[in-house]
């Protein structure tokens, strides 16, 4: 037996309802179990096998909540930046932490010391207190939702209620921190004011509005005691939540971190700052701000070294009353209509107490129903048409949970038409028991006719979509484009065709408005112009993206105008193929929105912004293969899949490492640093196999891939993360070589040596990196292709990108008899592909383009 709890039990069946019972009549808590010095924490504390799994893949990041200084707050030249600050942080993390904020630490460490004796002393003194009746002013427990969630948490709590505090019994608090609560709460009610006063005023309302509207009306101290925990990693402190009320002031004790926020899907540790606050925003008042404010998610871990303890405040508002809250007023307009219905604060107090904590998200409940927020979606078109300039920053959010909460936290698929019907589907967890809030949502518009094979890839792709918007992109919009014919031509639609985004602003609707009536033509009697992206991908059977819309030429990119203006930034596609057929069965489309910059800007710093889309595309692409397969669907860059053999390449291309490769790419590597000192030379990049070399013949055109058949790159230039270089290196690195494509595409199906005097002059379907080239102004390119002796049949292609000195390429063809004398000084173990040494007359294969865009190609003979 440990504390009370048969731990033995669960070798031999596992009777939960009876554990937990057990468990709580002990009224000694989780310290009452590790004072008994058990070394496995029993099971009703351990997390289900899939949420440890997720956890497993949870990445971190060096990311903080911004720390504010409160000092000289009163003083109005200091009072407008840390107003700044306050709202920035309020309205992208929803938490911060304060200092200098006028509470003594002796009165902080007293708190703390008071929770430490409280837990500490005599367990039957403690045990006075436990109870989990809400009407006392004092009482400790240990889960308040020990009987509802999936799992118990590894913490105990003394909860003191200073909800009315002129009637607050002092006799009801326990005398080891009877004195230490009470100036606790003394100063933490002042603080609570005053911060109220800087977000009323961040909100550009009066000072008092919040504290007017009685936000501060009473609050309770939780304090937390978290033991040391022996299996840290199997159990939870305190499960994800959000906090339901209108502020909490958090105060932590110093020696371990615990608490942790979610992060763009990440969840990062809240260090405690010496003398320092969190705080966060609540439900209640994301609810009156009209969901300007944000109310985070977050959680504390169970950690292997204890007791960490921490002191929640939170100000709940006049619990014990009938006061009705909803969206404030003064910030509710024609453009940001109500998101959230008037609530009583009774109802949602009881609302509250009747789920389990991991369950519960005040804010489902309150958001307005399906069809005024529709109608609120649909007013943007107006907006959009009275003011056109105003979606380029397209920061405005209503939140698709809307949809959720009329649904009742169910999938829900939308049919439009002249009929417009509501169809939900269920998302009930068999045999649960409860509803399970999805933690995305997701819904579709359905056309009137559908047909059956249609109908079962939508099915597939819902199920991607989920899951890739259940990574938690922010200002992500997912589309998949699906083949239809009409009128005996082919086409991508999108229209009628699942979508999903994490949250909806007004881009994102007049994007999908425009996509919605644009088809894509794709069959062989297609120009360039009417491809477009998704045209493109979907018979390539490549990705394609660009982390900056502007890099794509209208012709590239026939929507590109309408996105810019919908405030889109970064683009992706991605094609789907089916398992079996290795059909291309569509497209999806990614797009990320500028509002994602925008948060990230305030978050992180400046620099980051454009290195920030093109890790999200990476994120998103390397996400997406995960969750397309499990939907039995995939996409063109699966590792996994056994090489291919493309006879017609006449190249070995089982790539196997002969551990000469490093003693062949350091003499390429040397010799990129002797050209490093030439002027004409811009940029060079080595193409190598790589394990990973896969060619294809797979796709619907039968073009030949070769993917990823890559590489390596030794460049000179600054390394500069947000210039256009970068991001040319990137998408090397990135996309697929597409055999006959671009000059080094060429070269793997002849392995002939190309000049090329204006790449830029390329087409997109010519050369698919060529938006990045031309926003890099690489014109000039040579690219030859040899071999070591080091490494057998391997091949490697050298891409020179050389500055251009004229316009017809004759200053740059001077310096190809040079760049050969270095290559045969330097690459001793190299000869060309083609079967001559280096230093042998060599034939260039020279594309040169006409006036009416298309291009020819000459040899000349170089030496
Ligand atoms: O202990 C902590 O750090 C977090 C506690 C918390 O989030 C809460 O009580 O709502
Ligand atoms: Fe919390």
């Amino acid at each position: 037996m440990a504390g009370g709890i048969d731990v033995a039990s669960d070798e031999q069946g596992y009777d939960r309802t009876e554990m937990l019972r057990a468990f709580d009549e002990t009224k000694a808590g989780v310290k009452g179990l590790t004072d008994s010095g058990l070394l496995k924490i029993p099971r009703i504390f351990v997390r289900p096998s899939e949420e440890l799994a997720q956890e497993s893949t949870c990445k971190k990041t060096q990311v903080q909540v911004p720390v504010i200084d409160l000092s000289g707050i009163q003083d109005s030249d200091r009072r407008k930046p840390v107003l700044e600050e306050v709202r920035i942080a309020s309205e992208t993390w929803g938490f911060f932490q304060v200092v200098n904020h006028g509470i003594p630490l002796t009165v902080l460490d007293g708190m703390i010391d008071g929770v430490r004796k409280f837990n500490e002393q005599d367990v039957e003194e403690k045990k006075k207190y436990y109870s989990r009746d809400r009407t006392r002013g004092a009482r400790f427990y240990s889960s308040h939702d020990l009987f509802m969630s999936r799992t118990a948490s590894w913490r105990d709590t003394l909860t003191i209620s200073f909800s009315d505090p002129d009637q607050i019994d002092h006799n009801e608090l326990p005398a080891c921190c009877r004195d230490s609560a009470l100036e606790y709460s003394k100063h933490v009610e002042i603080l609570g004011n005053l911060l109220l006063g800087l977000l009323s005023e961040a909100l550009g309302l009066e000072t008092d509005h919040l504290k007017n509207m009685e936000c501060t009306q009473g609050h309770r101290l939780h304090c937390h005691y978290y033991p040391a925990c022996p299996e840290p990693e199997l159990a939870m402190g305190t499960t994800k939540h959000s906090d339901a009320g209108f502020l909490t002031i958090l105060l932590q004790n110093q020696i371990v971190s615990g608490l942790q926020v979610l992060y763009q899907g990440q969840w990062l540790d809240i260090q405690p700052v010496p003398g320092g606050l969190v705080i966060n925003i609540g439900d209640l008042l994301q609810l009156v701000s009209n969901g300007k404010l944000k109310s985070n998610e977050h959680r504390a871990i169970a950690t292997s070294i204890g007791p960490r303890i921490s002191v929640a405040c939170f100000f709940s508002g006049p619990v014990n009353g009938d006061k009705v809250y909803g969206p404030i007023e003064e910030l509710i307009s024609e453009e940001n209509p109500a998101m959230y219905k008037e609530v009583a604060i009774s109802e949602y107090v009881a609302k509250f107490f009747a789920t389990g904590l991991e369950d519960y998200r005040a804010l489902d409940y309150y958001k307005l129903m399906i069809t005024e927020f529709l109608s609120a979606v649909m007013a943007a078109e107006e907006i959009y048409s009275i003011v056109p300039g105003e979606l380029e920053n397209c920061q405005d959010k209503y939140s698709i949970s809307a949809f959720a909460e009329h649904l009742e936290s169910k999938l829900c698929l939308v049919s439009v038409g002249t009929e417009a019907s509501y169809v939900s589907m269920d998302l009930l967890e068999p045999g649960a028991g409860r509803i399970r809030r999805p933690s995305n949502h997701f819904f579709q518009l359905i056309p009137a006719t559908l047909t059956n094979h249609g109908t079962f890839i939508k099915e597939k792709i819902k199920c991607s979509l989920q899951r890739i918007i259940e990574c938690y992109i922010d200002d992500c919009l997912v589309q998949f484009w699906a083949p239809k014919t009409a009128g005996g031509r082919c086409f991508l639609t999108t229209s009628g065709q699942p979508f999903a985004v994490d949250w909806l602003c007004k881009g994102f609707c007049w994007y999908r408005k425009h996509c919605s009536s644009h088809d894509y033509l794709v069959d062989s009697e297609a120009n360039e112009a009417e491809l477009g992206p998704p045209g493109r991908v979907f018979r390539s059977g490549l990705p394609e993206s660009s982390p900056d819309l502007r890099l794509y030429s209208a012709k590239d990119y026939p929507l590109r105008n309408q996105a810019l203006s919908c405030g889109i930034k970064g683009y992706m596609a991605l094609p789907v193929f089916d398992l079996l057929g290795q059909n291309c069965i569509g497209v999806l489309e990614f797009v990320v929105f500028s509002a994602e910059y925008i948060n990230i800007v305030n978050e992180v710093e400046e620099g980051l912004k454009g290195q920030f889309v093109v890790l999200t595309l990476l994120f998103l692409l390397s996400n997406s293969f995960v969750f397309l397969q499990t939907a039995d669907l995939r996409w063109t860059l699966n590792i996994n899949q056994p090489c291919l053999e493309a006879s017609h390449l006449q190249m070995k291309r089982n790539y196997v490492d002969h551990g000469g490769q490093q003693l062949a790419l350091n003499e390429i590597k040397q010799m990129f640093e002797v050209l490093k000192r030439s002027a004409q030379l811009h940029l060079a990049q080595a193409w190598i196999p790589s394990k990973n070399s896969l060619i294809v013949d797979n796709t619907p055109n039968g073009t030949i891939l070769m993917e990823r058949a890559i590489l390596k790159v030794f460049v000179d230039y600054e390394d500069d993360y947000n210039s256009p270089t970068t991001h040319f290196l990137k998408a090397c690195k990135l996309h697929s070589l597409i055999v006959g494509k671009g000059i080094v595409g060429r070269i793997l199906a002849t392995c002939e040596s190309f000049f090329c005097p204006s790449i830029s002059n390329f087409s997109i379907t010519e050369y698919p990196l060529v938006h990045y080239a031309r926003s890099a102004r690489l014109t000039v390119s040579f690219a030859i292709c040899l071999q070591s002796s080091l490494t057998g049949d391997d091949i490697y292609v050298l891409e020179f990108f050389l500055l251009p000195g004229s316009s017809d390429g004759q200053y740059s063809w001077s310096f190809l008899p040079f760049l050969l004398t270095i290559m045969e000084r330097q690459l001793n173990s190299f000869k060309i592909a083609t079967g001559q040494l280096l230093g042998e007359e060599l034939s260039v294969k020279a594309i040169e383009f006409c006036k009416d865009n298309g291009f020819d190609s000459f040899n000349y003979s170089i030496r």
